[in-house]
């Protein structure tokens, strides 16, 4: 089937026993094919039950070799992970498995990740994370809590070879990913066109333009869908059954979009026996056709105004996943500016059909010069039968990548940023916009000293490197403390601190990787409380990701290219999420120490 081929266009069908020296080389061979496999296995469900969440699960012993394999059937069934263990049986202990998606935790039992611990595995590889915010980093953080090593991919393992390996991960569980990030069906647009760019004669016959493996592939197409959905001119054109003749069990319900219901009494659509049919259209239009669809069991829906975006928010609402559109140009093109198509699937047939008035399978998007024209992304081009199938991306998926680089999730540090959130803050240099953020900004701190008295810092960062030497009991340390402390400027102190801690690292508090997140939390905490006007804007970014866009330091900074850890990102959007009053309790800060 399409997205099938695709798949199967990107990933060898037989994973050859790879040797664990490709582990440990440094360009994930061994990963990237099992997760590949994983992708694969999830896939597998496809045609056969209601599209859902895809897992897969394959485990691999040290040597390479696959002991078990599983995949999710339909919602409510065994995991994939239970699968998969049970027919590794024994040889599970000390293998790793992987993963195309993080198990989701549904109802709280952690099943998938109880099989997996008990099951002996000591390693699990991820390939994404799972899409929805409730369900998101829950179970990597029970396998890590259970002392599996986890690596998700993009995350803890980088590569050309993890990255396309991620990319079919993605590829697996579009629907979903579509769903979470736009609260929208996955919408994929899929017409047979002549070579001569004709979806119909001009007289608007049209079967077949595609040849019969074509066809086949479309009713896969169709039994990996929800819903298939027509605009009125092709039922009164066409009279199409619109069912998935592959042989699979999954049938999708049809879905007519037509504003006048000026539709056929009799059609195959309102033939019921097999499958469903739900009308949508304008509220009040022809309501005596409405009873007659009524008696015949055809549900209709009314609409304020019926347009794509609309009925698509609706179907979402209904629990689709996926929608596959066979509509004419017409629909087609208010379904594309409507901005709810995510692919199209183009069946050329080698075809000329001619005609000045043969529709073609976009009308009108109001465009008039080319470089308005929309560019496809993940091109695929496949042979089908005679004809050439083309498939792409209208819009790209939403990246499941954490904006920044986490030991956590952020979400659990800040509950204000959407994992989607595509809003970043950067900070840096003081001048910049939200440069206030920056340790370096010149606001004085008041802070408890030892025997409880308030003294004054010049900015964060005085107090921040000061501290690394603090309670030392050598006076060269405290002598430090206080040529921090009466440093003229921010970088000065942090020049003192920086250089003090590498060339007499005996004068650093034994304890200070431990501590310095507190330190420089209570340093900050301070700072936005002292001054409303900082407090101010720290709260106004709420929503939005912070990221100290330090190109050197990965540790408090973002790194040059998001390699960083972003500490100090992270602390400000913890303290954003304090002042809101969202809840952030001391565990949050201390799950932040590394
Ligand atoms: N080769 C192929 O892949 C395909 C070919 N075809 C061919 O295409 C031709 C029909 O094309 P076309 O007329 O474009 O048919 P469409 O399937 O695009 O139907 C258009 C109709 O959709 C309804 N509609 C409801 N809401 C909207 C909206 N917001 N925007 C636009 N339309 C809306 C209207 O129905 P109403 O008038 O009832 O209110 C409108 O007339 C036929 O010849 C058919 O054989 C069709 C599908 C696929
Ligand atoms: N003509 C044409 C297609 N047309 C689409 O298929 C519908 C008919 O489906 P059914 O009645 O179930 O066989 C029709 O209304 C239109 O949506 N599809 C294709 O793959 N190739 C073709 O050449």
């Amino acid at each position: 089937m399409a997205l099938f081929l695709s798949l199967k266009a990107c990933v060898p069908f037989i994973i050859c026993k790879a040797s664990m020296d490709n582990r440990n080389n440094g360009s994930h061979v061994l990963e990237a094919t099992y997760i590949r496999r994983a992708a694969l296995v999830a896939d597998r469900s496809a045609g056969f039950t209601s599209p859902h969440p895809n897992f897969g699960c394959v485990i691999a012993t040290g040597d390479g070799n696959i002991a078990g394999e599983g995949f999710l059937y339909a919602q409510g069934t065994k995991p994939a992970e239970v699968q998969a263990v049970e027919a590794a049986g024994e040889l599970c202990r000390g293998a790793t498995a992987y993963l195309n998606m993080e198990p989701g935790d549904c109802h709280g039992d952690h099943t998938a990740v109880s099989a997996l611990v008990q099951g002996g595995i000591t390693r699990v590889v991820i390939g994404m994370r799972h899409p929805l915010q409730h369900l998101r980093g829950s179970a990597v953080r029970a396998l890590r809590s259970q002392g599996v090593h986890v690596d998700v991919l993009g995350e803890d393992l980088r590569s050309k070879l993890i990255e396309e390996a991620r990319k079919i991960c993605f590829l697996v569980n579009a629907p979903l990913i579509c769903r979470a990030a736009s609260r929208l069906p996955f919408s994929v647009l899929k017409y047979a066109m002549t070579l001569d760019g004709k979806i119909a004669a001009s007289s608007g016959h049209a079967t077949w333009i595609s040849s019969k493996q074509s066809r086949n592939l479309v009713f896969e197409l169709r039994g990996r869908s929800d819903a298939v959905i027509v605009g009125g001119n092709t039922v009164r054109r066409d009279n199409p059954r619109l069912t998935a003749r592959h042989g699979g069990g999954h049938m999708p319900v049809r879905i007519v979009m037509s504003q006048t219901l000026n539709l056929p009494e009799e059609a195959n659509l309102w033939d019921m026996s097999e499958v469903s049919t739900i009308v949508v259209t304008q509220r009040g239009a022809r309501r005596s056709f409405q009873k007659l669809l009524a008696s015949k069991g055809v549900e209709v829906v009314e609409f304020d105004i019926l347009n794509p975006r609309d009925v698509m928010e609706y179907f979402h609402d209904r629990g689709c996943l996926s929608i596959l559109w066979e509509c004419g140009g017409t629909l087609a093109a208010s379904a594309i500016s409507s901005g709810i198509i995510h692919k199209v699937f183009a069946f050329v047939a080698p075809k000329i059909i001619g005609g000045k008035s043969a529709p073609s399978p976009v009308g009108d998007l109001g465009m008039v010069e080319m470089s308005q024209a929309l560019n496809l992304i993940d091109v695929c081009y496949e042979q089908v039968g005679p004809d050439m199938l083309i498939s792409g991306f209208l819009q790209p998926l939403p990246d499941m990548t954490p904006t920044i680089p986490s030991v956590d999730e952020t979400f659990a540090v800040d509950p204000t940023v959407s994992p989607y959130e595509s809003s970043i803050i950067f900070f840096y240099k003081t001048w910049d916009p939200y440069g206030a953020f920056s340790n370096f900004s010149p606001h004085p701190i008041q802070m408890p000293d030892g025997s409880g008295d308030y003294v004054t810092w010049l900015s964060v960062e005085h107090y921040y490197q000061a501290h690394k030497f603090v309670g030392v009991n050598d006076p060269l340390a405290q002598k430090c403390v206080e040529r921090i402390k009466s440093a003229k400027s921010p970088e000065e102190a942090a020049r003192i601190g920086r250089s003090m801690q590498r060339q007499q690292p005996h004068l650093i508090r034994s304890d200070w990787d431990n501590i310095k997140i507190d330190v420089m939390y209570k340093a900050l905490k301070s700072k936005f409380s002292i001054y409303p006007h900082l407090n101010c804007m720290l709260v106004s970014t709420a929503g939005s990701v912070l990221v100290e866009a330090s190109p050197h330091d990965l540790f408090w900074g973002g790194g040059r290219d998001g390699e960083g850890l972003n500490y100090l990102g992270r602390l400000l959007m913890q303290l954003r999420s304090e002042f809101l009053g969202e809840s952030s309790s001391s565990s949050e800060i201390s799950c932040l120490a590394v």
